[in-house]
């Protein structure tokens, strides 16, 4: 019987996952080349197998998503003014201390999409700023998605869409895809079929996935090339990197197949939620519950203490489900919504302040 991870209580993000004693175990195994000069054998296994998986040339290992994705749009850059196109929650542009602005020295156009869910091609062409030569201008020269965003799966209808004017207007395409193992999942779309339609995919292993640390950046041979070079001067070379990339190629063997349990789980707390007559601010596609901060007139304050009532952790009003939850606990978040639902109804909270991204 499988030991109850430490985390089977954990709500506020699926980063909390954590390596099972099988995964950790693995790292007793793996090579000790100094991955800086690319010679160690299971950083490189692991970065040909995301290659693979995904259809890209090339694949870097980074020790953060966050790396991953500014290194990645920094070498999609030549030199300022530019700018990057992304939705407004995109977490490149909410919770990467703003390296769009200091790595990359680029303007942000944040897009708020029109239907509420996912930026659509109208939504670019309404706001991307065009390379016609206007000395006031930062022209848009990379557009960043991000699948999945608060949980979202994107249509991959709408990515082919907005890919294929991309290209035709010269402009790069990047996926944050710390999540996309999940949109894939969730979807039926396959890695591949997401891969081609991006210049660039960020891919993290620590989220979702299980591994305690780490991140795969796709993309052409050249542009890897180029981002290995910022990677670097970032500080993200890492030595034996290796028992860190066995761990992610254990998560990628092992936990793929259990990310469903924990989109079962978030749906049936959406649902519960939606019964109880609480609001959702997006619907539940994968992982995540977002509850409507301004809508369900509860008090931020309550949520982490109704959670300590009933021993789970849960911080705002995004509720991040993994498959390392247990039942006993997600039955705990359950009473925690009931709770909270019962004191807005007791005394509605109304938010003096900006609902913050989570
Ligand atoms: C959508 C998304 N992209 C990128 C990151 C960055 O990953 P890291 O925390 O490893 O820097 C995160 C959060 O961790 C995320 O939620
Ligand atoms: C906060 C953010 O950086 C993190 N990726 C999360 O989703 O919790």
């Amino acid at each position: 019987m499988a030991a109850t991870p430490s985390n089977w209580n954990e709500f506020r993000s699926d980063t909390f996952t954590t390596p099972s004693p099988e995964m950790l175990a693995t790292v007793l195994q793996a090579s000790t080349g100094d991955s800086v000069y690319n010679e160690d054998a299971d950083t490189l296994a692991l970065q040909r197998h995301v290659c693979e998986l995904t259809g890209h040339e090339a694949g870097l290992y980074c020790v953060s998503g966050t790396l991953s994705n500014q290194i990645a749009i920094r070498s999609h850059l030549n030199r300022p003014p530019h700018s990057v196109l992304c939705d407004y929650r995109s977490h490149i542009f909410v919770h990467e201390a703003a390296g769009l602005a200091t790595l990359s020295q680029a303007m942000v156009t944040t897009v708020i999409p029109a239907n509420g869910l996912h930026l659509t091609l109208e939504d670019i062409q309404r706001h991307y700023i065009p390379d016609n030569g206007d000395i006031h201008s930062a022209p848009t020269r990379v557009v960043s998605l991000e699948n999945t965003l608060h949980g979202l799966v994107f249509p991959i209808d709408e990515i082919r869409r907005i890919s294929k004017w991309c290209r035709d207007n010269n402009i790069a395409i990047h996926c944050d895809g710390a999540r996309i193992w999940d949109a894939a999942v969730a979807s039926g779309v396959s890695l591949a079929e997401y891969g081609e339609l991006f210049d660039s995919i960020s891919l993290c292993l620590s989220k979702t996935l299980g591994a305690p640390i780490g991140s795969v950046l796709v993309g052409s041979e050249s542009l890897i090339r180029v981002a290995n070079h910022f990677k670097k001067q970032n500080g993200g070379g890492v030595r034996q990197a290796g028992p860190l990339a066995r761990m992610g190629s254990y998560a990628l063997a092992h936990n793929l197949s259990k990310l469903k349990t924990a989109h079962a789980y978030a749906a049936e707390v959406g649902r519960y939620a939606e019964e109880l007559g609480l609001v959702l601010q997006v619907p539940v596609h994968t992982n995540f519950v977002f509850l409507d901060p301004e809508r369900n007139k509860i008090d931020p304050q309550w949520i982490r203490e109704v959670g300590q009532k009933h021993n789970v952790k849960v911080a705002s009003f995004r509720i991040a489900f993994s498959f390392q939850n247990t039942r006993e606990a997600v039955d705990a978040v359950k009473a925690v919504l009931k709770d909270l639902h019962t004191l807005a109804q007791q005394k509605p909270y109304t938010s003096t302040t900006g609902r913050g991204i989570y």
